[in-house]
């Protein structure tokens, strides 16, 4: 457990054998429907600057910026991480959101996991692979003592648990890096609340 306020952030960094890590990564990279998805901009339309792809049960639909994604059906190595996950978190995901950080240019800005979907204080387990890169969490009121911005390294193999108050309190990215980096690929396995 890390030690910020008003969060529980967990990092597992042996929670895959490198041998598995460098399996997964290879078949998950060929064999996940990936896009390039366009969102918005300061009003502009661009494309998000990673692949993504959204895996899970038939009825854990997603919605944002006004669109509604159905999931892809699990696939067998998915269905395989998803048990692992499960059981190390004692959590049950019904979805996981892959991003493929091809280089350092590929990346993600400033959010939350806060959809409604997600339920008040969501359980977001993230597995990396691949290429290690920096995930920053900062407040988001900075104005608020003692809470310091804090970086993980996120190396292949690795687990990420955010949960309780995290995304109400806290917001992350993984930013840009000049340094050469190879690619990485990340899954967060969520929960999304059904009707
Ligand atoms: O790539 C990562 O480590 C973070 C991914 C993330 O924040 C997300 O999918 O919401
Ligand atoms: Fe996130």
């Amino acid at each position: 457990m890390l030690p910020l306020p008003a969060a529980e952030v967990l990092l597992d960094t042996e929670f895959l054998p490198a041998p598995l890590a460098e399996q997964l990564l290879t078949e998950l990279t060929t064999g996940i429907a990936w896009r390039q998805e366009p969102i918005k901009l300061f009003g502009k339309q661009v494309l998000q600057p990673r692949l993504t792809a959204w895996y899970g049960a038939a009825g854990a639909q997603y919605s944002y910026s006004g669109l509604t994604w159905q999931p892809l059906p699990w696939t067998p190595a998915l269905q395989r991480l998803r048990g692992q996950v499960e059981a190390a978190c004692h959590t049950s995901f019904n979805s996981v959101l892959l991003n493929l950080y091809r280089d350092g240019q590929d990346s993600m800005g400033w959010h939350a996991d806060n959809e409604p979907e997600l339920g008040a204080a969501p359980v977001i387990a993230s597995v990396s692979l691949g290429a290690t890169r920096r995930f920053r969490l900062r407040p988001r009121d900075p104005q608020r003592p003692p809470h310091e911005p804090l970086t993980l390294e996120l190396a292949s193999g690795s687990l990420l648990v955010m949960r309780g108050p995290t995304q109400q309190h806290w917001l992350h990215a993984v930013p840009k890096t000049a340094r050469p980096v190879g690619s990485r690929l990340n899954l967060t396995f969520r929960r999304i609340i059904t009707a």
